[in-house]
């Protein structure tokens, strides 16, 4: 029996933007896209989201919402629960771009399940840095099951409090000093889980470039990002499963 590798799947990639609060993804990823002769999809990132569009992704997004009682991080009291409802959330945002991926389109997620991991892990082991980091990694790893990881992550960074600032200043509030110390610590976990996988994450450090070094680097991420992809899987179903793109299955028989 001979296996015939088939030609790359003919998907667009799944890209993600993550950082904190008012670091600037939003900002530097839509003047990146200004500069693509061709437009990649942008799902909204979840404050986008208030007036709500009708669907599932919404309704759950809504309960924690008001379970989480205005709590900027959604933080309900549950942090395991709330973070498998996180994944289907961010499962779903998956499920309405699929025929977007088929067709060839970049989707970019404002945030995916790195904040998901990050944040739930912060909340897990509040007073341990190397246990949160592990159990983000392990996070990860469960969240994979329920859907693919991007392609590509951009982790958009800085000092906390610079981003604690433009946060406040664009939502017109003041975080309280837990809440502040949540993004630092945030902060810090985002920059040790994107160097846990360097072939996933790029990291744009506001730190070291200015706006415009940042918005092209971003940029050329993007355009970079497309091109002799794998087939996406559903991970549940194992490695002969149908790509939820193409349809193909990823290793042919040949007689
Ligand atoms: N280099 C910059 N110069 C001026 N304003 C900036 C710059 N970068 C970001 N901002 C402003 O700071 C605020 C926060 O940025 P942005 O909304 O992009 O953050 P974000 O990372 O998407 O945050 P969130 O996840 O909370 O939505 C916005 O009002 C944005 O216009
Ligand atoms: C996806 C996700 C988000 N959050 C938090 C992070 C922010 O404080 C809000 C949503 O803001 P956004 O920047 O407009 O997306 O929700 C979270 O705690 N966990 C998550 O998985």
């Amino acid at each position: 029996m001979t296996i015939t590798p088939i030609p790359p799947c003919s998907r667009g990639p799944l890209i993600s933007a993550e950082g904190l609060n008012g670091v600037g993804k939003t900002y530097l990823t839509n003047r990146a896209v200004e500069a693509l002769k061709t437009k990649p999809l942008m799902l909204d990132e979840f404050s986008q989201r208030a007036n709500g569009r009708p669907g599932l992704g919404e309704t759950l997004l809504r309960s924690l919402r008001d379970a989480s009682a205005g709590d900027p991080f959604l933080r309900g009291g549950t942090p395991m629960a709330e973070a498998l409802l996180l994944m289907a959330i961010k499962r779903h945002d998956l499920d309405t771009v699929l025929p977007d991926l088929a067709r060839g389109q970049t989707v970019i997620e404002g945030r995916s399940v790195d904040t998901t991991a990050v944040c739930q892990a912060l909340l897990l082991h509040p007073d341990d840095p190397d246990a949160a980091l592990q159990t983000a990694t392990d996070l990860l790893d469960l969240a994979s099951s329920y859907r693919p990881l991007p392609d590509l992550t951009i982790l958009v960074t800085d000092d906390a409090s610079k981003a604690v600032e433009r946060a406040q200043r664009r939502d017109r509030c003041v975080f309280t000093d837990e809440q502040a110390d949540f993004m630092r610590a945030a902060c810090t976990l985002f920059e040790r889980l994107a160097a846990t996988d360097p072939a996933r994450y790029r990291v744009v450090d506001r730190r070291s470039v200015d706006e415009y070094e940042a918005a092209e680097q971003i940029r050329a991420w993007i355009q970079g990002a497309g091109g002799a992809l794998a087939c996406l899987m559903e991970p549940w179903q194992g490695p002969d499963a149908a790509c939820m793109c193409c349809g193909r299955r990823t290793t042919a028989e040949a007689a």
